[in-house]
């Protein structure tokens, strides 16, 4: 009798993946090794398309996205999505997730926000064919896709094991370049009540990657906003939500009257990389302040 092949951990039901170890490989397009690829945010959907976030209705928003992204046929090889994907915790509103991102031609990633419920995402984005791989190779890159949701709390934490995970990420290939992908803020983006709900042991993250000799990234989303900057060598990159965004640099708070996005990435093979915020039209799913009172 043949042996009964054994699914390797991070190995994925995806075309173009072929697990190695714990790792997910993944192969670039592009000949010369760059690396594409967006990032999609705190998509907050319901279980209905028609229901209202703060004036907007997320699915509507996050439609309009997925038609804008589809407006350019350049190749890319990944989609990571950083979490507070659903806005009700509701299985239908991961399977509006999902149906959205079956559009998209790459492979989407995914980790959870504050909002999501962990085990409902997980059932339907595996139902639906999406990788729960959470440590990539592609080209000269490693991405990780860290947990940092603490249950019950709107700030977050990086448990023991997501510490362990990236310190044998970082142990396994010294010579990657690293993207680390999380929900929550490392460092403040200066919003004074969004930035009480931020990492809360993000010194251990940075201890970690001050240790890492090649480039290092880390993306996040729950700010709602663009946020591009450098601390101690690592690029700190946010991108705005596919629905509400709040307003920058403001102590309390408040929504801002920008359109919904995304961020578009390029990897290089030596560690350098180009990245643009994406935004609807002006005007596009901005919410009627006057209704919503911020
Ligand atoms: N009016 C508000 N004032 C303060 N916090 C809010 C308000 N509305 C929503 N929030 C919370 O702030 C959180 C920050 O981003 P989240 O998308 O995680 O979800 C948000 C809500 O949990
Ligand atoms: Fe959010």
């Amino acid at each position: 009798m043949l042996p009964i092949p054994r699914i390797q951990h991070g190995q994925t039901a995806l075309n173009r993946a072929t697990t190695q170890s714990e790792a997910t490989r993944l192969h670039p397009h592009s000949a010369d090794g760059v690396i594409e690829l967006l990032q999609i945010t705190d998509t907050h959907l319901f279980a209905g398309a028609e229901a209202d976030l703060l004036g907007i209705a997320p699915w509507h928003s996050c439609r309009a996205v997925v038609d804008a992204i589809l407006e350019d046929d350049s190749p890319r090889d990944l989609i990571l999505a950083t979490g507070d994907l659903s806005q009700d915790h509701s299985p239908e509103s991961y399977r509006q997730f999902t149906r959205l991102m079956a559009e998209l031609a790459p492979p989407v990633f995914w980790l959870p926000g504050n909002h999501d419920d962990a085990p409902v995402m997980q059932a339907e984005l595996d139902a639906a064919g999406i990788s729960n791989a959470k440590q990539l190779l592609c080209g000269n890159w490693q991405i990780l896709l860290l947990d940092t949701q603490l249950r019950g709390a709107v700030h977050g934490e990086l448990a023991a094991e997501q510490l362990e995970l990236l310190e044998r990420a970082i142990n396994d290939y010294p010579r990657h370049h690293l993207l680390v992908a999380v929900h929550h803020q490392a460092v403040p983006v200066g919003c004074a009540w969004l930035d009480q709900h931020n990492l809360r042991n993000a010194g251990e993250l940075k201890q970690r990657l001050a240790r890492h000799r090649a480039a290092k990234v880390v993306l996040f989303g729950h700010v709602h906003q663009g946020f591009d900057e450098v601390h101690d060598g690592v690029r700190y990159l946010a991108s705005p939500s596919t629905c509400i965004q709040f307003k920058p640099l403001s102590d309390d708070f408040a929504l801002d009257h920008t359109a919904p996005g995304w961020r578009a990435l390029s990897l290089y093979p030596d560690g350098r990389l180009s990245t643009q915020v994406w935004r609807l039209p002006p005007d596009a799913f901005v919410p009627d302040f006057s209704a919503t009172g911020y």
